[in-house]
């Protein structure tokens, strides 16, 4: 078998200016428009487009770990669950499989966690350069009193997250009220400090994907560093016809300031072809800068376990049974 280099997988990162926002440009936010039956044509056709196979796919499923925020998100999390899942993080994928592709010290790209289990996690993850994510600000609805939600930032800071994941009022999009979603996403981002700042939109309660795409745009002029699907929580999660909107206008935004702006999907991505869809997608649409973890992440509780079971496929020509990858 022909050994993976990791060059295919960990190229190095460029340095990239933080996106400091710009004044809200209304007429830019009103042009903004979405052709939905364009783009849900245009996403339907994406998961026969590109086919990768062999050594390509096991080079390009090892990135998608490489760009994943290995999550847990749930009311019963403990310290022990959070510490098995850092351990995963540290290593995502049996060492000899990982020696066998050339891919020794694969890590994910961030573990994503509620405020609550920050702590543990920067402990268990000490000494690696695996950043925390915390979702602040009232995940996952985002109605608690404002000033709580800033509060809430601010402890999670403290605490040690490097990159804060909020949640915007989903009501400001509905109502229109762009100037009410700009003020709320600076005053987020200013409370972030040097943390960087995911801003998740929960596009499944936004109505439409022109509601999508104006939030989108809206969050990027007011700072944010990326712009996330969803919560994990809503009916609908990330979907192929809204990552085509989302990243549409971060290209647009691109070419008007200057700023690259990250992009996550996340919720209900749990399949490595699904996986390898997205890759695909960003590729096409944004290009290779794009597929460093500074610009692109997975929200994911489940799909590590499949690419696992894919990778370990790819080396012993077996699969393996799912319950073996319990975690991830
Ligand atoms: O941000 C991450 C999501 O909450 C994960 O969603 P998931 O559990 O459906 O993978």
């Amino acid at each position: 078998m022909q050994t993976i280099h990791p060059t295919m997988t960990h190229l190095p990162t460029i340095q990239e200016p933080r996106n400091n926002g710009i004044p809200l440009d209304l007429s830019w936010v009103k042009s903004v428009q979405a052709n939905t039956s364009a783009i849900e044509r245009r996403a339907a056709t994406l998961p026969g487009r590109r086919s990768v196979k062999k050594d390509y796919q096991a080079a390009w499923l090892c990135k998608a770990i490489s760009l994943m925020d290995l999550t847990t998100l749930s009311g019963d999390d403990t310290e022990g669950r959070v510490r098995r899942l850092c351990a995963k993080a540290r290593q995502p994928v049996r060492p000899d499989l990982l020696k066998t592709l050339g891919m020794e010290g694969l890590t994910t790209g961030a573990i994503c966690v509620y405020h609550d289990m920050v702590e543990t996690a920067v402990d268990a993850l000490r000494g690696t350069n695996i950043p925390v994510a915390a979702v602040s600000t009232g995940f996952p609805a985002g109605l608690s009193p404002f000033k709580f939600r800033i509060a809430e930032i601010g402890e999670s800071v403290n605490a040690g997250a490097d990159e804060i994941d909020i949640v915007i009022t989903r009501r400001h999009v509905l109502q229109g009220n762009w100037q009410a979603l700009y003020d709320e996403m600076t005053e987020m981002r200013a409370a972030c400090g040097q943390a960087h700042v995911k801003a998740i939109l929960a596009t499944g309660e936004l109505g439409s994907l022109r509601n999508v795409a104006r939030a989108s745009v809206v969050c990027m002029m007011a700072g944010a560093d990326f712009i996330k699907t969803s919560t994990g929580k809503e009916s609908v999660n990330a979907t192929l016809p809204v990552t085509l909107t989302m990243i549409r206008t971060i290209r647009e935004y691109h070419e008007r300031t200057g700023f690259r702006i990250g992009y996550k999907p996340a919720g209900g991505i749990s399949k490595a072809k699904d996986a390898l869809v997205y890759l695909a997608m960003i590729k096409d649409e944004l290009g290779d800068r794009w597929l460093q973890p500074d610009l692109f992440r997975f929200g994911a509780s489940s799909l590590l376990g499949d690419i696992e079971r894919q990778l370990e496929h790819h080396v012993t020509g077996g699969y393996s049974a799912g319950w073996r990858h319990a975690i991830g």
